[in-house]
């Protein structure tokens, strides 16, 4: 149980991850508000959960003890400047928009001394598998500090950074992550079906190899490295694969892709976390 009642604002994809992982997890949905323009994106979800929905981002916060800021970081701005007359003082704002500073929505806000935790989540949250990193501001109550862990707990793994500046990494990693598991999947598929495998069971080997590998890396505590070196049989199949990955550039391309994501997560930054007038 989470002790607490909490609104979205944005409806869209994340906040439809984390919504499904707190109802998994026992959150009542009587205690979840959700705030989006979009009416066809709040039926999609009121399909599925008895969340409440509004039309209007104040109304939604009124009453409710976290704020989970679910939309676009382009979008942010002016959200949290809607919200700032009617926001009191002990509330927590919970923001999961990349790249964007603490520092900067705390001036949106244009309060003294808000509770402003940034968090950085993933959409495996709707199967209670996501991995969330979180930073607080000074403001933030043991208390609250607690009630932002317990709502993102509820979804997967939750672990607080020290330092908001490994925020561009993390969004990097685990943040974009999933896509990028999500294209070797496909990949891997494809190269499957062109060797003669059908579609369907090209699929599940494909699924169930990715899901076993993940749990045994976690489970055995083991590096990837030991693991890997453990499938890859001197002068057999294994080998031959690897080498194609590591000739073709396999781990350039990664850090090529975690670098331009960080710096993508920067330029947000400080494009975004300049003041416009709404
Ligand atoms: N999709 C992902 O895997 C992850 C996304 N994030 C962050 O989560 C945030 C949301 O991303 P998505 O869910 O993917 O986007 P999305 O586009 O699916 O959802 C955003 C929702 O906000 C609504 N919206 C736009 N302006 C609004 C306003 N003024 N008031 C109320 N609602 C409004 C839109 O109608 C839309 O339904 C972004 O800031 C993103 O950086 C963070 C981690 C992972
Ligand atoms: O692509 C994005 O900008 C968001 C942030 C992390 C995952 N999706």
């Amino acid at each position: 149980m989470i002790p607490c009642k909490l609104a979205f604002i944005g409806g869209g994809n994340m906040a439809r991850s984390l919504i499904g992982g707190l109802i998994a997890n026992g959150m009542s949905a009587e205690n979840i508000h959700v705030a989006d323009m979009q009416t066809a994106t709040l039926e999609t979800l009121t399909n599925r959960y008895p969340v409440t929905t509004f039309t209007s981002n104040q109304q939604a916060i009124e009453g409710v003890d976290v704020v989970i800021l679910a939309v676009k970081p382009q979008q942010l701005q002016d959200v949290v400047r809607e919200l700032s007359a009617d926001w009191q003082p002990d509330q927590l704002m919970i923001s999961i928009a990349a790249g964007i500073r603490i520092e900067d929505i705390n001036r949106w806000l244009g309060k003294s001394q808000s509770s402003i935790v940034r968090a950085m989540p993933n959409t495996p949250a709707l199967v209670e598998a996501g991995a969330t990193a979180l930073f607080a501001n000074e403001h933030v109550t043991h208390q609250q500090h607690e009630l932002a862990e317990s709502i993102l707990r509820a979804c997967g793994l939750a672990i607080w950074l020290q330092d908001e500046k490994h925020m561009d990494a993390v969004t990097a990693l685990s943040g974009s992550g999933p896509a990028y598991f999500f294209l070797v999947m496909e990949a891997m598929e494809k190269a499957a079906i062109e060797l003669g495998l059908p579609q369907e069971t090209a699929r599940l080997l494909c699924l169930e190899t990715a899901f076993g590998a993940a749990k045994m890396a976690l489970e055995s505590g083991e590096p990837a490295s030991t693991l890997r070196k453990q499938v890859t049989s001197p002068g057999g199949t294994t080998e031959r694969a690897i080498h194609e990955l590591e000739d073709g550039g396999l781990h350039g391309l990664f850090e090529n892709a975690l670098v331009a994501a960080a710096l993508r997560a920067r330029e947000l930054a400080n494009e975004l976390g300049q003041d416009h007038h709404a």
